[in-house]
């Protein structure tokens, strides 16, 4: 269980947080909300005693400056995915008729957005990150990534391509060539898209390995990396590139508090500083406060947006404040929960 989750615990506590319907229906107007940006506000945490009021620092929050969004870059279109299980006739839905265009209720996601989908486990979020990347297929609709259009017909070659040049890849697991140094993993993607001379590629790596704060560490194999660092090793090789879409899957999930917060505020400036818009994947509700949007996902649908104000970033010493009492809360008791049910969450 992810440290967000753990928190809030039970599925009914979690469907109130973020306003879920309980038969999972669709979506209408009226569950579209707009958020302020607090992210230790009431509707998060209104059972914990003492949050802090406002976590944001005056300084943060200046330094951010405001940002323009552009056009869509990610349209949806009647989107499905099933999974078929080997060796049974069961058909998993993993993504129903997902919609997200311009004469949807859920916009496209815009250049420059941050965009974070959330939801309960097995609603569909890996699934859409993975069709939105061109790793998989949908089974039927279609999509619209930077104005390419995919379907079926797309070739394996023109979607590598359209990997390789505009989008960028953030995993949980940090996926580096382990036989390689730091600087040799980002100088990868460059030297597989074969655009730039060696020194160019290395000076590239290096300017991204410094973006990063790793520029003491670009010899370093990824075993000889912190969590943290190979985290930012993989954000460096994702920009390798100079992608305009980031597509993270639980960037911060193996990661504690501090690489949390300083993950999210390296997302947040790449996300200012060269307008790339980022769609991303996360249990954690305590960084929902890093995006423009929140998409929940469940069973497949999206049943809830919530519009940001304001990305805010997290002070760490309050975030950790914070935690810190909230671990000292005793368990929200949940309705019809046994002892050992309480126990075990
Ligand atoms: N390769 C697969 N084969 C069969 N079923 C799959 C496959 N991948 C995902 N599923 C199923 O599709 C549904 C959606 O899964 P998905 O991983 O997209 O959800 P998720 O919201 O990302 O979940 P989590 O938060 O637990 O990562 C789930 O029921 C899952 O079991």
């Amino acid at each position: 269980m992810m440290p967000g989750e753990k928190f809030s615990g039970d599925p009914a506590a979690t469907n109130r947080v973020i306003g879920l319907p309980a038969d999972g229906a669709h979506s209408t107007a009226a569950a579209w909300s707009v958020r302020p940006p607090n992210p230790f506000s009431a509707t998060h945490h209104d059972h914990l005693p003492n949050s802090p009021s406002n976590p944001m620092s005056s300084s943060a929050l200046l330094s951010l400056g405001r940002k323009d969004l552009g056009e869509p870059v990610v349209v949806i279109h009647h989107l499905s995915k099933q999974y078929t299980v080997p060796g049974s006739d069961e058909v998993v839905r993993a993504l129903n008729d997902i919609h997200l265009a311009l004469d949807s209720e859920i916009h496209p996601i815009l250049r420059g957005e941050f965009v974070i989908l959330r939801g309960p486990s097995g609603g569909g979020k890996t699934s859409l990150l993975n069709i939105l990347g061109t790793i998989d297929n949908a089974t039927s609709g279609t999509i619209e990534i930077l104005g390419e259009r995919i379907t079926e017909h797309s070739s394996d070659t023109y979607l590598s391509d359209l990997r390789l040049r505009r989008i960028g890849f953030v995993f949980q697991s940090f996926n580096l060539l382990a036989t390689m140094s730091a600087l040799e993993n980002v100088e990868l993607p460059m030297t597989i898209r074969g655009k730039l001379s060696a020194k160019a590629r290395r000076a590239r790596a290096l300017e991204l390995l410094t973006l990063v704060g790793l520029q003491d560490r670009v010899a370093h194999l990824p075993s000889e990396l912190s969590g943290g660092e190979q985290q930012r090793v993989t954000i460096a090789r994702a920009l390798a590139n100079d992608p305009e879409l980031l597509l993270l899957d639980e960037p911060t999930g193996d990661l504690d508090t501090k690489n949390t917060v300083d993950i999210m505020d390296l997302l947040l400036r790449i996300n200012h500083e060269r307008r790339t818009t980022c769609v991303m994947v996360t249990h954690n509700p305590d960084v929902e406060c890093y995006a423009d949007r929140l998409l929940y996902l469940q069973d497949g649908r999206f049943v809830k947006q919530v519009i940001n104000e304001m990305q805010v970033p997290l002070v760490l010493e309050d975030y950790q404040a914070y935690l810190k009492l909230r671990d000292q809360a005793p368990p929200v008791a949940v309705e019809g929960e046994t002892a050992e049910g309480r126990a075990a969450r």
